[in-house]
């Protein structure tokens, strides 16, 4: 679960508690069967997203029992106001002003709290005993209603007075039963009171009819109470699964475990706390604010966890940045050092003195250059080239003389080559010449054809004209011929070539 859906999630909680606790009577059936549907989910271990999804489907019922609410206390607190003004109204009676504003006052502190109703009812009994204390001279010995209300002097007055007073209290009080919504099995006692109420035009019946409604509401809250316990105790559940959603969901973090580990003992803390207090708690006010005493402080632990998983995640996105960097630097540097070996390789690949390929080179490119040649069965020749009495030359004109001939005689052969002969400075002054696709006869005619560019070639070293030539050992590669054999044979046949006289070409297959 995410920080905001946790957040979320607590915010639909405290509204949904808010608001049901304010009604948790279970009267409305249709909210019944919401609430046991969000208990079913909970209790079938349901994550925190169905949890808030079936919150949400229980929303609209709840803001809809809320009114109906308001509606009843509206009703209560109205039924009281009249009852009050019925006894001022009654003349002769004098109604004790410091009680009827204690009354009044606490109508208007608890009008909208269930639980106060029987109390206030009650209250309003005890102003009207007081009124008939207060009282002067009482008209009569009856029932202190009919002495209250029927004060008057003709007993046509009194009776007409006695079926107002009656008609006025009967409506208010049906009024007050129709909404009290009790549950289906007091459905005869309602039915019996409102018969009651309606149909009875004797004063005297008033108090015990009173005491008959004021039970009935005490019923009601008695209900409620429980329903809203119930609730709560589902509720605390709720917490619970929620803090168990959070563990689990986290615990793959190993990196959180530390705060979560703190945020867990928390909650799990204060979702004890809270079943604990809702047993303890005696009536719905108490509950309600202990709940939201509760959630606020769950809601305050997960900010605080919240905005721990908020600077551990700026640490680890500015470690990752950090991380990225380094990669990106370690790439280039990857890929100039790529480049800086691939110039090493070549470095250590090629002649310097002359830019040819060195003698590592050729040993890298033969054996496989021999395979491909053996494979397709095409040929291949060789030819080793050796400068004649080079020795005479760095004697006579120097070493740096005789590096300006190592650098020309290539250049020499080069132009009799083809395009795919390749040159390589095996050593020395010895060159080596392969031959792809060239046959034995082909790579003697190319053979004699570079010892006669170097042999004419004007060589002029300090400004005296030099003649320069080499001897050529040439050999074709036979079918399972090793590399080293055929250069084996072409060296041979170049010491022939020496020890014919120099400045020739030697070949044999
Ligand atoms: N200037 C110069 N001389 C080199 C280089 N490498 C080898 N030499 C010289 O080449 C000469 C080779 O001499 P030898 O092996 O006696 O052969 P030669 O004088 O060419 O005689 P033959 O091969 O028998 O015709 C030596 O004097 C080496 O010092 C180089 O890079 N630069």
């Amino acid at each position: 679960m995410t920080e905001s859906s946790s957040e979320k999630l607590i915010e639909v909680l405290r509204k949904a508690v808010s608001r049901t606790s304010l009604l948790a009577e279970g009267n409305d059936p249709k909210l019944d069967s919401v609430v046991r549907h969000i208990r079913q989910v909970i209790n079938k271990g349901a994550d925190a997203q169905q949890i808030q999804d079936a919150l949400n489907n229980a929303e609209p019922l709840l803001i809809q029992s809320d009114e109906a609410q308001m509606g009843r206390a509206k009703l209560i607190r109205s039924v009281l106001q009249e009852l009050i003004d019925l006894l001022e109204k009654q003349p002769g009676y004098r109604v004790p002003q410091s009680e009827r504003k204690q009354l009044e006052g606490q109508i208007r502190l608890h009008w909208q709290s269930s639980s106060q109703w029987p109390q206030l009812l009650k209250g309003f009994l005890t102003l009207a005993e007081s009124t008939l204390e207060n009282t002067a001279e009482p008209r009569s010995s009856s029932s202190f209603f009919k002495r209250l209300f029927n004060r008057r002097s003709s007993p046509s007055d009194s009776q007409k007075n006695d079926q107002e007073i009656m008609l006025q209290i009967s409506h208010t009080l049906a009024g007050l039963l129709n909404n009290l919504s009790l549950p289906s099995h007091h459905d005869d006692d309602i039915a019996d009171l409102r018969k009651a109420l309606l149909g009875n035009k004797n004063l005297q019946e008033l108090p015990g009819i009173l005491d008959e409604v004021i039970n009935l509401v005490m019923v009601a809250i008695g209900k409620s109470q429980e329903n809203l316990t119930n609730y709560l105790n589902q509720l605390n559940k709720q917490l619970a699964s929620i803090n168990d959603s959070i563990s689990t969901s986290y615990h793959s973090q190993k990196t959180l475990s530390e705060s979560r580990h703190g945020l867990n003992t928390q909650l799990q803390r204060q979702v004890k706390d809270t079943s604990q207090a809702v047993k303890s708690a005696s009536d719905l006010d108490s509950l309600k604010s202990l709940i939201n005493d509760r959630l606020s402080s769950i809601s305050s632990t997960m900010t605080d966890y919240q905005s721990q998983m908020h600077q551990q995640e700026k640490h680890a996105t500015q470690s990752i940045t950090l991380l990225k960097n380094k990669v990106t630097r370690m790439e280039k540097d990857t890929v100039s050092l790529r480049s800086l070996l691939q110039e090493k390789l070549a470095q250590a690949m090629t002649d310097s003195l002359t830019d040819l390929p060195n003698r590592t080179a050729y040993q890298d490119a033969i054996l496989p250059l021999c395979q491909v040649m053996q494979k397709t069965q095409k040929p291949l020749c060789l030819a080793v080239c050796d400068i004649d009495h080079f020795k005479n030359v760095n004697d006579t004109w120097g070493h740096l003389a005789g590096d300006k001939v190592l650098r020309l005689v290539p250049k020499q052969m080069r132009d009799a080559l083809k395009d795919e002969d390749l040159i390589f400075r095996y050593g020395g002054e010895e060159f080596v010449i392969v031959l792809p696709n060239t046959t034995l006869e082909q790579a003697m005619e190319r053979a004699e054809a570079i010892r006669l560019a170097v042999v004419k070639a004007p060589f002029n070293v300090q400004g005296e004209p030099v003649t320069i030539s080499i001897s050529i050992g040439v050999a074709e590669l036979q079918p399972k011929e090793s590399p080293n054999d055929l250069f084996g044979r072409a060296d041979k046949l170049l010491y022939s070539a020496k020890e014919a006289g120099r400045n020739q070409v030697m070949a044999s297959k």
